[in-house]
């Protein structure tokens, strides 16, 4: 089956990053994962990515670099990951849609929520750059 593309952000404000609590379906329900979803046939993953995080969140988000690397989902899906910054002057985000608990992340905090299994090569990935920041 061909590949399909999750986009995740790696939302990143002073230093912290945004993880977020998915409310369905029941088997990722309560884990934690990066904000994001599907793309859209036709659509470029940082269009898609900005638009998910308006939808999901409520906020205003601006693309910075992918994170290298992509990580197997569920079949058909990959999950590939870019930096996000919020724009000046965007509402705080808010758990609109698919999730039901939203938490800032120092560094020293990044393994304190119960990330979903297969996200958590793409955190490592991410947290290494927060601690480099
Ligand atoms: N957004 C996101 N989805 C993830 C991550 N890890 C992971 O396994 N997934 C899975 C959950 C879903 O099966 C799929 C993404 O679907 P989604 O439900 O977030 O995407 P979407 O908003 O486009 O969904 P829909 O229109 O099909 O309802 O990838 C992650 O870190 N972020």
């Amino acid at each position: 089956m061909t590949e399909r593309i999750v986009v995740g952000a790696a939302l990143l404000d002073g230093g912290r990053l945004l993880a977020a609590r998915r409310s369905a379906p029941e088997e990722l329900a309560g884990r934690w994962e990066l904000p994001g979803g599907k793309v859209e046939p036709g659509e470029a993953p940082e269009a898609a990515l900005v638009r998910e995080l308006r939808e999901e969140l409520g906020v205003d988000a601006e693309v910075i670099e992918r994170v290298p690397g992509q990580w197997p989902l569920k079949s058909p899906y990959l999950l590939q990951v870019w930096t996000v910054r919020l724009l000046p002057g965007t509402p705080d985000p808010k758990p609109l849609q698919d999730h039901d608990a939203l938490r800032w992340l120092e560094y020293g905090e990044v393994w304190d929520v119960d990330w979903l299994e297969q996200d958590v090569p793409a955190v490592r990935e991410v947290a290494e750059r927060l601690g480099a920041g």
